[in-house]
């Protein structure tokens, strides 16, 4: 039994947002949904957490059914909806709750669960009288389950009341505490103590401790202090028979972070779901009392520990370095499964496949829980596909067209094949649509919460600065797999070996470069401006380069040497007198020699070998080798973007930094004269970037014939590409808006703020005036955004995220600062003094006044 505790959250509370992690250690989530899409985003978010239980009540029994497709564990109906939804659908019964508001609605209901098959696990939901239901449909023998939704009047003593007699209480966040709190909400933890059965001789709870899969980690006893105490540190505390209060690693070190909390079918032991950290759960220093992890928590153990260090040489470090390897691994096993016939080959061979498809997953940070969680939601599908294999793979095997072979083959019901092949972006017409809905299809795909990503990038900040060269080495063995790489700089000259490149290629560099440079030169403010406010009183500003900077080139997932212009052009056109550049190194130790041959031109006197938050580092505080800058720019992936907010918070580093520039995004707004395979090939050009990127498409007054014209080419391009599979991760979170006018268009993406702007219009020059927020735009159907990436002389750093409402791209004007002076003539003292010194004694400061005074002292006697 999961715990006695709903908790109904508002999807898009921040409140709510940020506290899923606690909710989830005391309950399951319940929703209210107003629209599908908003409930399906919530649970695309959040299944990992809990079980999420939707009242579709509102919005119709296709929206219901797309729901559970979803993955919601259990829909909420009135009674009437209920029974014609199963009519014209086999949805399992445990996956159903019905709203029982009155007589009428318990008798329809039993007379339907009387003549229903199969209807046995249907539950039932009161706002008022929960318990007096359980009696009359004698829940829970049947399977079901009787669910009261509480309201915000809710008591702590009614929940506790309802949850003693085995009823599950829904009650709202906001009435709702994990611990007891003055004002009076209902407080989980008494909750959960209150439904708990002691053992009769000790007054403890008995209680289960399992790991993020289930596996047992142990047997141990809790108390109502100790449970309190859990929830209140978030962590694995338990009551010792010995010792009292028992938290979890407080000398061993091998803490928990406890995931929730559940009971088993009669209440009388508590399951505590955690995350084990240190060498395990036991003081013998196995993974569980009951010995070491085998089979698969054992290999996904390995491989995660061999991924954070693996011996270098060994297999387990080639397979992680040497993606190829591991997908010819995985269809050479795959095959050898299909041709394996005896029980122990067929064993045999499927441990080897398990084998390599888990070291993919864990090189992408994919878990066994997460492969067990999507398996789980495949299995709450209502409505199956027919599972047939893809055409290449049938005749590969000599399936006919259908499908079917010529022996019968094993239908997969469990398996769903992939929901479409298609690469489709979701469409909205905004006509039709409530604001919500749109607003939460603009929302960037999300990323690792922030609080995670910092806490990942403050250790590392910290060792480099205090361990310098040493610490920077030693995370790019780790990130980069550079083991052999002994100094983390290239200082210029740099050697001509470094910078061996074809003949086109240095073409093209230097065409980008001379355009590059002649944009950012027309940009410099050489001439101090001078204004003579008063007579005798001339102000003016003049620029001076920042001195010394450092230009992060992303290196990631792809090599990005256009950056390396982007940034390294304008600091020379600048004048900034050190120029440093950092870039991820090859496994090998080098560097691209285009970045390189970048870094020359632009006179750069160092490359940094070295990515991520340790080369901000080490810019920002300087190390033995690596030279301390005054400001650091450029765009990188979540680690490089916090790492740089964070020095720049710190007072002691003295360093500023451009923007927040993470994912690239694009958004394309196109007529009907605009051609569908231009739009298609902008959208895919951003979309190619990362899984984390975004495009959008407003379309203006296309019809579903145009419309069906972009997609096509979507789809057909796509395909077409080597990055095909990031291409369908970005597409997955990106939108066409249908809109009726270039105003509403202009609204939405202003709204948006977009990194890029494609204007693919018939009149796309009128349409500039109405651009508020964008980082760099592109007019009319001869300017693909990719000329701006490389070479007409824009700058391609932008602030992505809807920083582009507040921040400017990389200009020139990124690498200077502005200096005013002053200069006053006696007259001018004169002029200006009554009111410098009337306003420095409404201030209180004399010597301010004095400064003043005493000169007119002199002018005045003169
Ligand atoms: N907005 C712009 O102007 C612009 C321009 C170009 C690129 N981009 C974006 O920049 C990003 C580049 O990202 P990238 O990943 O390819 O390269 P990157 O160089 O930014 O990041 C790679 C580094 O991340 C660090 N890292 C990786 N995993 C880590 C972990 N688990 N813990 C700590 N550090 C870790 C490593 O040190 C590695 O060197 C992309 O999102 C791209 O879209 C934006
Ligand atoms: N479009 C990216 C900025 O968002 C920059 C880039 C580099 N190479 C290709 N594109
Ligand atoms: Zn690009």
């Amino acid at each position: 039994m999961a715990s006695p505790l709903v908790i109904a959250v508002q999807p898009r509370a921040t409140s709510d947002k940020n506290n899923i992690k606690n909710i989830a250690r005391v309950g399951n989530a319940f929703i209210k949904a107003t629209n599908a899409s908003e409930a399906i985003d919530f649970i695309n978010a959040n299944s990992t957490f809990f079980d999420i239980y939707v009242d579709t009540t509102d919005i119709g029994a296709d929206n219901a059914v797309e729901i559970l497709n979803a993955g919601a564990s259990k829909i909420f109906l009135n009674t009437k909806q209920l029974i014609s939804l199963t009519e014209e659908n086999e949805i399992p019964s445990s996956r159903l709750v019905a709203y029982v508001a009155s007589d009428e609605d318990s008798t329809e209901l039993r007379n339907w669960l009387a003549n229903a098959p199969g209807s046995q696990d249907v539950g039932v939901c009161s706002t008022s009288n929960a318990a007096e239901l359980f009696e009359k449909f004698d829940f829970p023998k049947d399977g079901g389950q009787v669910f009261k939704l509480f309201g915000e009047n809710v008591t702590e003593s009614a929940v506790i009341e309802e949850v003693a007699h085995g009823v599950v209480a829904i009650v709202p966040s906001n009435q709702l505490s994990i611990i007891p709190t003055a004002d009076g909400k209902v407080a989980a933890s008494n909750v959960l103590a209150s439904r708990a059965v002691p053992d009769r001789n000790t007054g403890l709870i008995a209680t289960l401790v399992v790991d993020e899969r289930g596996v047992s980690l142990g047997f141990v006893w809790s108390n109502k202090e100790s449970l309190l105490e859990a929830l209140k540190t978030g962590t694995g505390v338990y009551h010792s028979r010995k010792r009292g209060l028992w938290y979890k690693g407080q000398t061993s070190g091998d803490t928990q972070e406890l995931l929730s909390i559940g009971f088993d079918c009669d209440a009388d032991c508590l399951v505590f779901r955690v995350k084990q950290l240190g060498r395990g759960f036991c003081h013998l220093g196995t993974n569980t009392c009951f010995g070491r992890y085998h089979g698969l928590s054992s290999l996904q153990k390995t491989l995660q520990s061999r991924k954070e260090s693996a011996p270098p040489g060994s297999y387990t470090a080639r397979l992680f370095n040497d993606p190829k390897l591991v997908e010819a691994k995985i269809m050479e096993e795959a095959e050898e499964l299909c041709q394996a016939t005896t029980k122990s080959e067929i064993a045999s061979e499927a441990a080897d496949l398990i084998y390599f498809a888990l070291t993919r997953c864990i090189a992408a940070d994919v878990s066994l829980e997460d492969i067990e969680k999507n398996l789980d939601l495949k299995n709450l599908k209502v409505k199956r596909r027919k599972g047939d294999a893809k055409a290449r793979w049938a005749q590969k095997v000599g399936l006919a067209k259908s499908g079917k072979a010529s022996e019968p083959s094993p239908a997969p019901v469990e398996e769903e094949a992939p929901k479409s092949d298609r690469i489709e972006m979701k469409r909205i017409h905004t006509a039709n649509t409530p604001i919500s809905v749109i607003k939460d299809a603009l929302e960037r795909p999300s990323q690792k919460s922030n609080e995670a990503i910092v806490e990942l990038v403050k250790p590392i900040i910290a060792d480099v600065r205090a361990n310098g060269d040493a610490a920077v080495l030693k995370y790019t063995h780790k990130f980069e797999k550079a083991t052999s790489l002994t100094s983390p700089v290239l200082k210029a000259p740099f050697p001509q070996h470094l910078m061996q490149l074809s003949s086109d290629t240095i073409k093209a560099i230097d065409v980008s470069f001379e355009n590059i440079k002649k944009f950012h030169s027309a940009q410099k403010d050489d001439k101090p401006l001078v204004v003579e406010t008063m007579p005798g009183v001339v102000c003016s500003r003049f620029s001076r380069p920042i001195e010394r900077v450092g230009l992060y080139i992303p290196g990631g997932t792809a090599v990005l040497p256009s950056t390396a212009l982007m940034l390294g052009v304008p600091a020379m056109v600048a004048g900034c007198k050190r120029i440093v550049f950092a870039s991820p190194p090859r496994s090998d130790g080098s560097i691209s020699p285009e970045i390189v041959y970048a870094a020359h031109k632009c006179g750069a006197e160092s490359i940094v070998l070295a990515g991520g938050a340790q080369a901000v580092a080490a810019m920002a505080y300087g190390t033995e080798s690596i030279t301390k800058v005054d400001k650091i720019l450029g765009p990188g992936n979540q680690f490089v973007t916090a790492a740089k907010m964070m020095v720049s918070n710190d007072t002691s580093a003295g360093v500023s930094i451009d923007m927040p520039a993470g994912p690239s995004e694009v958004l394309v707004i196109a007529d009907k004269k605009a051609s569908p395979a231009f739009v298609a090939s902008d959208l895919l050009s951003q979309a190619e970037h990362g899984v984390d990127s975004q495009v959008i498409l407003i379309a203006v007054d296309l019809d579903d014939r145009e419309l069906a014209a972009i997609d096509e080419q979507v789809h057909q391009q796509a395909n077409a590409l080597p990055r095909v599979d990031i291409v369908r991760g970005s597409i997955a979170h990106s939108v066409t808006f249908v809109v009726k006018s270039i105003e509403e268009a202009m609204n939405l993406s202003n709204e948006y703020a977009p990194e890029h702007l494609i204007l693919q219009l018939e009149n796309a020059e009128e349409v500039v005036p109405l651009v508020q927020n964008a980082g760099s735009v592109f007019i009319g159907q001869w300017t693909p955004e990719s000329v701006g990436d490389y070479s007409a002389g824009v700058n391609h750093s932008l602030p992505t995220y809807g920083y582009a409402k507040q921040y400017s791209g990389v200009n020139l004007g990124s690498f200077v600062k502005h200096i005013t002076s002053s200069n006053l003539s006696a007259e001018g003292l004169r002029n200006v003094s009554e009111a410098v010194m009337q306003l420095a004694a409404v201030e209180g400061l004399d010597a301010h006044k004095r400064a003043v005074s005493i000169r007119m002292d002199i002018i005045n006697k003169s």
